[in-house]
C-alpha cells in the first residue's frame, strides 16, 4: 500500500489556482520533499493532505483512506509540524510534551516513557524544565516536531521546518530528521535546495501550483542535463515559464 496517492488534487481560490491537478505517489517510509519557491503551492498541498483544507476537486488516499470520504481515519494516522510552531510558550519543554501525550490519552507511565524518548531523540533533555518561550528558534522547531511525533503517526508532515534558522540550528534539525528516516513516512516542504538534497529520498519540484518533475537529485539533474539540483530547479522553472 502507498503512503500517499493524490488524484488530480486541486485547490482554487477565487482568482487563483493554488494547486493544479497534482498526481503524486509516495511510498511508505520515504522522505519526500516538495521543493518550490514562495507561492508554489506547497503549504496548500500540505493543508489538503492533512485535512485542514478541502480540495476544490480531486482526492488523495493516505494509507488506504480518502481525505474526502474518510478524513477522521486519515487524521488518526498523520501529524503535522506547521510553519508556525504549535508550542505553548509559557509551558516548559517537558510540560508541552506531557500536555500533548495527555491529549492523545496516554496514561502516566506511557507519557513518561514517550516524553523521555522525545527529549533524547531531539536533544532537548538539557532544556526540559525551561519555558518554551526562552528556547532558540531551532529548539522550538525541534520541540514542535517532537510534539507532532508523540502520537506515533505513520505519516509526518513538516512544513518548511528550517525556515528562518541559522546554519547550525538547521544542521541540528537535519540530524534530528535523519534519525527518523525509514521508520516513518515524512513529507517535507522547503525552498532550500541543499536541504532537499541532504534529506530526501525523492524530490517533487512544484511551481505555480503544478508538479513539474519528480525524482532523486540524480534523476532531476539527468532529466534537465544539468550538474546540480539548483540548476535542475532553475531549468524546470524556466520550462514552466515557457509552458505556462
Ligand atoms: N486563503 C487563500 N486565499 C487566496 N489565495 C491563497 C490562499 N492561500 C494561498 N493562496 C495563494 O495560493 C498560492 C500558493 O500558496 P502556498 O502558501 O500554498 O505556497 P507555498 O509554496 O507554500 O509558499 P511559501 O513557501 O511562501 O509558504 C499563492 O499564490 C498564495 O497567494
Amino acid at each position: 500500500m502507498l503512503a500517499i496517492e493524490t488524484k488530480n488534487l486541486s485547490k482554487r481560490y477565487k482568482t487563483k489556482t493554488a494547486v493544479d491537478s497534482l498526481n503524486l505517489s509516495i511510498k511508505q517510509g520515504e522522505l519526500f520533499t516538495l521543493l518550490g519557491v514562495n507561492g508554489a503551492g506547497k503549504t496548500t498541498t500540505i493543508k489538503m493532505l492533512t485535512c485542514l483544507s478541502k480540495p476544490t476537486s480531486g482526492d488523495a488516499i493516505l494509507l488506504g483512506d480518502s481525505i474526502i470520504s474518510n478524513p477522521f481515519a486519515v487524521k488518526e494516522k498523520i501529524n503535522i509540524s506547521p510553519q508556525e510552531t504549535a508550542v505553548a510558550r509559557n509551558l516548559s519543554v517537558k510540560e508541552n510534551l506531557e500536555f500533548t501525550a495527555k491529549i492523545y490519552g496516554f496514561d502516566r507511565k506511557e507519557t513518561a516513557l514517550k516524553v523521555q524518548e522525545m527529549l533524547d531523540t531531539f536533544s532537548l533533555a538539557e532544556v526540559s524544565p525551561n519555558k518554551a518561550k526562552t528556547l532558540s528558534g531551532g529548539m522550538q522547531r525541534r520541540l514542535s516536531i517532537a510534539m507532532a511525533l508523540i502520537s506515533d503517526p505513520q505519516i509526518l508532515f513538516l512544513d518548511e521546518p528550517t525556515l528562518g534558522l541559522d546554519v547550525i540550528a538547521r544542521r541540528q534539525l537535519w540530524s534530528a530528521i535523519e534519525k527518523l528516516k525509514g521508520n516513518i513516512t515524512i513529507i517535507l516542504t522547503t525552498h532550500y535546495m541543499e536541504e532537499a538534497e541532504a534529506l530526501s529520498d525523492r524530490i517533487g519540484v512544484m511551481s505555480k501550483g503544478k508538479l513539474r518533475a519528480v525524482g532523486t537529485t540524480a534523476e532531476l539533474t539527468a532529466k534537465t542535463s544539468t550538474g546540480s539540483l539548483e540548476d535542475a530547479f532553475v531549468s524546470l522553472a524556466t520550462l514552466e515559464e515557457a509552458t505556462g
